[in-house]
């Protein structure tokens, strides 16, 4: 596991890596936040997960796998659920569902009474396939098509969230040849700037989603919206971006969101019903994060719109949130087979350890896309060599093809392991990819000593089934 300590300066000579990573006390323990519930190592050194050996597993199912564990998954899903249920009144939680979505997993979120965010056809598709009710989805996208929301409206989504002015005509000129009413909440663009990488901040004001509060666009989209045939106004959306560990965000967002739900109740003389604050808590990747759990975030959330509300004598409204990477990213661990491992020297006579996996940017390219740092450990046994600092690499024609960019793992790590990256349940079967002619990897589901696969292997044959080759004559 990780070891950082700020100030504290690499002790390992002929290594290198950032000066706060420092080798760890025991190259075998599990830093309990970053992993899921069900994960333990057993006295053979071997990692389990609801009491399977990862072993069995990657016999089984093959490598790269994701491993994901149902209870963990379906516990933090709960855990929103109850924390915000406990707040004023009763607040909704729809799981992001861009974080991970499979059939199996929109029944699980159905069981635990979650609503769902969908961002695209395809999304809702996967949504209706698992018969989740339509009535708690939402409906996002800065860009739906036409047949996208014609899908939503006929399949009585509950609530539409427009981004633009393009949409809310296109949406209640739909909703009104259908003869039904779409019930919708204006996105806005808060102008906060949040604390998290540039890719996935989403509310300051030079980037594409949702009005912009500051600039008039959002109070011009609320007197269309309440002008327009065939759409209800439920409220206003605000999201300020994703893996935000600092709450001040959110208040300065509830802040500015509410300013103008009051200014629309003086415009309009109507209070919106509802208010969504978006997604984007943050997770533990390694063991210098720290992220709140839902217990914590739901009362600070509540109180920063009870007492916004109270300033300006506003009917507090029904709030909804839509944690996706905090649900579903820390139930999951991916598992790799190590094919490669090479020792690459560095000036001044320093080296770095390279341990390539059988898969890399296509299975997870956070790394690659937002610099994003991961853990790992080896996962088929333990080991008593002393820990080296490495860097695990994938397979792919490319050398930003990192996995974990620095983790201490021992020295005798050799092909044929086994090794396993926490963390990796949200954003990363999502945004797997076929980078490479590579397949993507099947997704196991792991709950009391039984593993169901609730997503298979992409293989070759699936891949040349999308070429229709070069047609003669
Ligand atoms: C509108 C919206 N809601 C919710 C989410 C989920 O964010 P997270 O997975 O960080 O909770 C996102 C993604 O950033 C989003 O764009
Ligand atoms: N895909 C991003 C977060 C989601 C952004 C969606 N608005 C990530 O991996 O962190």
């Amino acid at each position: 596991m990780h070891a950082h300590e700020a100030g504290a300066l690499h002790a390992e000579a002929g290594h290198r890596g950032p000066s706060w990573l420092r080798p760890p006390d025991d190259v075998n323990a599990l830093y309990p936040g970053l992993w899921a519930q069900g994960v333990s190592r057993g006295d053979d050194g071997v990692l389990s997960i609801a009491g399977l050996d990862v072993r069995s597993l990657a016999a089984e199912f093959g490598t790269p796998l994701y491993v994901v564990d149902e209870d963990d998954l379906r516990a933090r899903a709960r855990a929103y659920r109850d924390a915000f249920g406990a707040v004023l009144g009763g607040a909704d939680v729809y799981y992001a569902g861009k974080a991970f979505l499979s059939v199996a997993v929109a029944r699980w979120i159905a069981e635990e009474g979650l609503s769902l965010d969908v961002c695209s056809g395809g999304e809702l598709a996967v949504a209706l396939r698992a018969g989740f009710p339509a009535e708690r989805i939402g409906l996002h996208g800065n860009n739906k098509s036409v047949a996208e929301l014609e899908r939503a409206l006929a399949a009585g989504v509950g609530r539409i969230i427009v981004d633009s002015f393009d949409e809310i005509g296109r949406l209640s000129q739909l909703a009104t040849e259908r003869g039904v009413t779409a019930r919708v909440l204006v996105r806005t663009k808060v102008g906060v700037e949040a604390h998290t990488h540039e890719y996935i901040a989403t509310a300051h004001e030079d980037q594409k989603f949702g009005f912009s509060i500051a600039g008039g666009e959002a109070a011009e989209a609320v007197r269309q919206v309440l002008a327009a045939p065939g759409v209800e106004l439920l409220g206003l959306h605000s999201h300020i971006g994703s893996q935000i560990y600092d709450t001040a965000g959110f208040e300065v967002a509830a802040r500015r969101v509410l300013r103008l739900q009051a200014e629309i109740r003086d415009e309009h003389g109507v209070e919106l019903p509802e208010l969504d604050l978006g997604g984007g808590f943050g997770i533990a990747y390694t063991s210098q994060d720290d992220p709140e759990p839902p217990d914590v975030l739901a009362p600070g959330m509540a109180e920063i719109v009870a007492h916004e509300c109270a300033g300006y004598g506003l009917a507090v409204p029904r709030l909804s949130v839509e944690p996706g990477r905090s649900i579903a990213g820390p139930s999951t661990f991916t598992l790799y087979e190590v094919g490669t491992v090479k020792s690459v020297p560095l000036d001044g006579g320093a080296s770095r350890r390279y341990v390539a996996v059988d898969g890399g940017m296509s299975d997870n390219i956070r790394t690659a896309l937002y610099d994003a740092d991961y853990s790992c450990t080896l996962a088929s046994r333990s080991s008593d060599a002393p820990a080296v600092l490495s860097r695990v690499v994938g397979k792919h024609c490319e050398s930003g093809d990192i996995v974990v960019k620095d983790e201490f793992l021992p020295g005798d790590v050799a092909p044929g392991d086994l090794i396993a990256v926490p963390g990796t349940g949200a954003y990363c079967r999502s945004m797997a990819n076929t980078y490479n002619h590579v397949p993507r990897s099947a997704v196991v589901a792991v709950r009391d000593g039984e593993a169901r696969l609730i997503m298979r292997r992409e293989t070759e044959d699936d891949l040349l089934t999308l070429d229709v080759g070069w047609p003669r004559g």
